[in-house]
């Protein structure tokens, strides 16, 4: 038995309004099996944040659908991380188990919030930018979401905090078959976190998949130039007669390359780079 797709998009496309406003998402088609870590990947503006608002039911699309939880299944914690200035952390923490009656894991949140070396009296307003990104995590995961959405929700921890936060995020959406889509500039944080990948370029879908079949389907290879049919070209590059690429291949590759399996990273750069002057 297949399970549901978790999140599910189609023919969807976001516009703003405005004048010369154009489409931050455009034929937008996808099916996020449940229980996968998705990265969220793609340059600046490339409608990442848009796609997070849609699934959070926050924005409505312009055309086509997209399919998401209801909104008591679901959490998203916005770029920005809005939390109210005003409330200590620990009110924040208690809003949430009123907001979330019978669901709500203080245990989870609480643990969330304490490695952050602030008390629970401080008020909102006093945290510094990573100290905020905390407890808005903790919210988010303490509501025990079937569906979890993030918008670079580690861009402004330290090292330290990163680390011991992702291992919490990954550990317990392991343990609970939660789905996390997480955008994310950092490749490097994406790379052993993530099983499935959503690259976006001007507001269209580059790249779907899940991360071990995507990387099987590539093959990265140097040696003399020449012509690579019938595999397809991401991007080549050659040096005298020497010639680096990353291909996606149509049945084995044979001829004079050494071959290997891409990291994660040399596929998403390669596939950013080519993506970089392409029309949207
Ligand atoms: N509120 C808005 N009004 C008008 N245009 C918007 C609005 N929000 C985003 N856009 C436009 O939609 C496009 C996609 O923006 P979005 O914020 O979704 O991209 P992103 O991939 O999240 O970018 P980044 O990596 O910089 O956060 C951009 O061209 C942006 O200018």
């Amino acid at each position: 038995m297949t399970e549901d797709p978790a999140l599910t998009a189609e023919g969807l496309g976001k516009k703003y309004g405005g004048r010369g406003r154009g489409w931050a998402l455009r034929e937008c088609d996808f099916a996020l099996p449940a229980g996968r870590i998705c990265a969220l990947v793609g340059p600046n503006g490339a409608g990442k944040s848009t796609l997070l608002a849609l699934a959070a039911g926050l924005l409505r699309p312009t055309e086509g659908a997209i399919g998401a939880p209801a909104r008591e299944h679901l959490a998203y914690v916005a770029q920005d991380k809005p939390l109210h200035p005003r409330l200590s952390v620990a009110d924040t923490l208690r809003m949430g188990r009123e907001l979330n009656p019978g669901r709500w894991d203080s245990a989870l949140a609480e643990r969330i919030v304490e490695g952050g070396g602030f008390s629970s009296d401080t008020l909102v307003h006093h945290l510094s930018g990573g100290q905020r990104t905390r407890v808005a995590l903790a919210l988010a995961l303490g509501k025990r979401p079937g569906l979890l959405l993030l918008d670079e929700p580690m861009a402004d921890l330290d090292p330290l905090a990163r680390h011991q936060l992702m291992g919490v995020l990954m550990a317990d959406a392991a343990e609970h078959g939660t789905t996390v889509v997480m955008s994310s500039h950092i490749l490097t944080e994406l790379e052993g976190a993530c099983d499935h990948l959503l690259l976006l370029h001007g507001g269209r879908v580059r790249l779907d998949g899940a991360v071990d079949e995507l990387l099987a389907a590539h093959t990265l290879l140097t040696g003399p130039v020449a012509d690579l049919a019938p595999h397809t070209v991401v991007e080549s590059r050659t040096t005298g007669r020497q010639l680096t690429a990353l291909i996606r291949h149509e049945g084995p590759v044979e001829g004079p390359w050494e071959t290997s399996e891409p990291s994660l990273e040399d596929l998403l750069l390669a596939h950013l780079r080519t993506t970089e002057g392409a029309p949207a």
